[in-house]
C-alpha cells in the first residue's frame, strides 16, 4: 500500500476587495448609507384560517403584558363599540419617524394625556400563531427591562388585526441619523454618547441582560441631547441561562467576533459599542465584510480610522475592541478609567439636576392644582351669600368644558388688546377696581365681571395710545415653544382670540414690543400683583393657566 502524500494545505488569504468602507462627508447624504433592510421573505403559507380554523378572530384592541398584575386596561376613552382602531381612536398621528425590518413607527400624541410618543406598528400581520409569539418576545424583553434614563422607556403595548403596536417614549432622532446629517462631530459629545451608552449597557448587564444588538439604529437621541439604548428585540437573558437556538446575533457590521464562534456574553455588547463610537468619530462607513472587518476583529485598529481621535479615546476604543472577550475591558472597568469617570460624574449630575427639575415641575403642579381645588372649595359656598349679579364664578367643571383657547398663530393684532395695549405691558401693575362692577355695563359679553383699570397705571410702554374702555388690559405669557398661552385679566372663559382682534389698535412705529412674556415675568407679576393686593380671583385665573400649562 502507498502511502498518500499529502501537500501542505495553502495558508489561508482573504479575498482582495476593493475597500468596502467610505467616508459619509464624502456621500454628502446623496446615496442612503444602506438600501432599505429587504422584507422578510415571505413563504407561499396557506391562509391563517386554514392553519387555525378555530381560532377565533380578535376584533376588539388586546393589551399585551407579561406582567402578573399588570393593570390591562388599554384607555379609559377606548370605544369597543366603534368599529376604528385603538390606535386611531386614542392617538393623534403626527407623522411617519421611520420604517424598520419590523415595523413603521409613528410620532403620535395621545389623546388621554397630551403627550408625546412613538408608536411602532408592525408592518406584516401576524403570520401564524408562531410568528405572533415571537414578535411579543420583543414587548416580554422590554417590559422585564427596569427603567433607565438612558433606556428608551416602555409604555404599553397591544394587538389589534393581527398587528403588533409597541409605544414608547418618543425621541428626537435616532444616532444613525444623526451621523448621516453631521461630519466632524465635536469629541466632546462623542464623549458624552459613548457615556451614555456606558451607563445603558451597565443598567442591562447590572441585570444579567446582553442587549445583543447595538448599532446607531438602535440608539436614539431625546430632545435634550441624552443618547438613549434602544429595540430590546434580541435581548438575552444571562439569569435564565443562555439557549443558544434562540439567541440571535445582530447587524455583522458590529458584530463581536467570539459570536461566531457562538460565544454570547456582555463582551459582545462592549465590542459593538466600541464600533459604534469608531464610526462616529471616524465618520467611515465601517465595513460589512471584508479583509478590514477581520482586522478591526483581530485586535487591529488602521491608522486611517483614528485621524483626529485623542489619545485618550484611542485607548477607550482599543480597550473596547479587543478581539479575545476574555481581555476586553468591561463597562466598569471602562467608567473607571480617568478619562472616562470625568465624563461620567458631570453626566450624572447633569442628569439629577434635570429629573429634580421634573420633579420640581411636577410639585409645584400639583401643588397649584391643590391650591385651585381649596380656593373652589371655599369660594364655592360664599357665593350664595353674594347677590345674585355677582355670583358668577366659574366652577372646575366650566373650567374643563371650556378651556383656555390659545392661539398658536397669533399676528400683530394679538399683541396688543383692544385699546391698543402692548400684551407686554404687564398691566398687573394696576390694581383692579371692582367698584363699578355691580353695574351690568361693567361686565364683558360673557357676562363676567370686568374690573376698571386706572389709565395710567395700566399704561406704562412709552408711545403707546391707551383709550381707556370697560375691557381690562391683558397680559400674555409664553409658553416653552413662545406661543402666546394666556391673558391674565381678561376672563380666560371668555378669552376668544376673535373677540381680541374686535377693534383695532392704535400702534406707534417706534413701539418696542416683545411678543411674549416669559414665566419668570409671570412669577414677577404675580409677586408684583400681591404687593399691590391684586384680588384673588385673578391670581387663581393667573395659577389656572400655569396649571393648565405644565
Ligand atoms: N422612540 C423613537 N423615537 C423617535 N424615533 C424613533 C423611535 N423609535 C424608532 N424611531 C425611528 O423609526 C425608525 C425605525 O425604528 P426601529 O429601528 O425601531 O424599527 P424596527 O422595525 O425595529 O427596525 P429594526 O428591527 O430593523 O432595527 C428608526 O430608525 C428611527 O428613525
Amino acid at each position: 500500500m502507498t502511502a498518500e502524500i499529502r501537500t501542505p494545505r495553502p495558508a489561508p488569504q482573504y479575498f482582495l476587495q476593493p475597500q468596502t468602507f467610505s467616508t459619509k462627508k464624502a456621500r454628502n447624504g446623496d446615496t442612503p448609507r444602506d438600501t432599505m433592510l429587504p422584507k422578510p421573505p415571505v413563504k407561499s403559507a396557506p391562509p391563517i384560517s386554514r392553519i387555525f380554523p378555530h381560532r377565533p378572530s380578535i376584533r376588539k384592541a388586546q393589551p399585551i403584558s407579561f406582567k402578573p398584575h399588570k393593570n390591562c386596561i388599554l384607555s379609559p376613552h377606548y370605544n369597543t363599540a366603534i368599529k376604528d382602531l385603538f390606535f386611531d381612536q386614542c392617538f393623534e398621528i403626527v407623522c411617519k419617524l421611520g420604517v424598520g425590518s419590523f415595523g413603521e413607527v409613528f410620532k403620535v400624541r395621545s389623546k388621554e394625556d397630551g403627550r408625546y410618543y412613538a408608536v411602532k406598528r408592525s408592518r406584516e400581520r401576524f403570520r401564524g400563531e408562531c410568528d405572533r409569539r415571537r414578535k411579543l418576545e420583543e414587548v416580554a424583553k422590554h417590559e422585564e427591562l427596569p427603567r433607565h434614563p438612558n433606556c428608551v422607556g416602555f409604555v404599553k403595548a397591544w394587538e389589534e388585526k393581527q398587528h403588533l403596536y409597541i409605544q414608547t417614549e418618543l425621541c428626537h432622532t435616532s444616532l444613525c441619523n444623526f451621523a448621516e446629517h453631521n461630519h466632524n462631530i465635536p469629541e466632546q459629545i462623542i464623549w458624552n454618547y459613548l457615556v451614555d451608552l456606558l451607563m445603558a449597557v451597565k443598567h442591562l448587564h447590572d441585570h444579567d441582560l446582553v442587549h445583543m444588538d447595538i448599532k446607531p439604529e438602535n440608539i436614539f437621541i431625546s430632545d435634550d441631547g441624552i443618547c438613549k439604548l434602544g429595540d430590546f428585540g434580541l435581548v438575552l437573558d444571562l439569569r435564565k441561562g443562555v439557549d443558544l437556538s434562540e439567541a440571535q446575533e445582530g447587524d455583522p457590521k458590529y458584530l463581536a467576533p467570539e459570536l461566531m464562534a457562538g460565544k454570547f456574553g456582555k463582551p459582545a455588547d462592549v465590542f459593538s459599542l466600541g464600533i459604534t463610537i469608531l464610526e462616529l468619530a471616524s465618520d467611515l462607513d465601517l465595513p460589512r465584510g471584508g479583509d478590514l472587518w477581520h482586522q478591526l476583529r483581530c485586535g487591529t485598529l488602521p491608522e486611517e480610522f483614528l485621524l483626529g481621535i485623542s489619545g485618550d479615546l484611542k485607548e477607550v476604543l482599543k480597550k473596547m475592541l479587543e478581539s479575545e472577550p476574555s481581555r476586553r475591558a468591561t463597562v466598569d472597568e471602562i467608567l473607571n478609567m480617568s478619562c472616562v469617570t470625568l465624563v461620567w460624574k458631570r453626566r450624572k449630575r447633569e442628569q439629577v439636576t434635570r429629573s429634580v427639575v421634573s420633579s420640581g415641575k411636577c410639585f409645584i403642579r400639583g401643588l397649584l392644582s391643590l391650591l385651585f381645588t381649596l380656593w373652589l372649595t371655599i369660594t364655592y359656598p360664599l357665593q350664595s351669600l353674594l347677590p345674585q349679579h355677582l355670583q358668577h364664578t366659574p366652577t372646575k367643571d366650566s373650567l374643563m368644558s371650556h378651556p383656555p383657547e390659545w392661539d398658536h398663530s397669533f399676528s400683530d393684532d394679538d399683541l396688543f388688546d383692544d385699546e391698543g395695549i402692548s400684551l407686554h405691558n404687564t398691566s398687573l401693575g394696576a390694581p383692579l377696581d371692582f367698584s363699578s362692577s355691580s353695574d351690568d355695563s361693567a361686565r364683558d359679553h360673557d357676562g363676567f365681571l370686568i374690573p376698571h383699570v386706572p389709565a395710567q397705571k395700566a399704561c406704562t410702554t412709552p408711545g403707546l395710545r391707551y383709550h381707556p374702555t370697560h375691557h381690562p388690559p391683558r397680559t400674555y405669557f409664553s409658553n416653552s415653544s413662545g406661543s402666546p398661552v394666556l391673558s391674565c385679566h381678561d376672563n380666560i372663559f371668555s378669552s376668544s382670540p376673535m373677540a381680541s382682534r374686535s377693534s383695532r389698535r392704535d400702534y406707534e412705529p417706534n413701539d418696542s414690543i416683545t411678543p411674549n412674556t416669559s414665566f419668570h415675568q409671570a412669577d414677577e407679576d404675580m409677586a408684583e400683583a400681591a404687593k399691590l393686593g391684586i384680588e384673588p380671583k385673578n391670581l387663581m385665573g393667573v395659577i389656572m393657566r400655569q396649571t393648565f400649562l405644565m
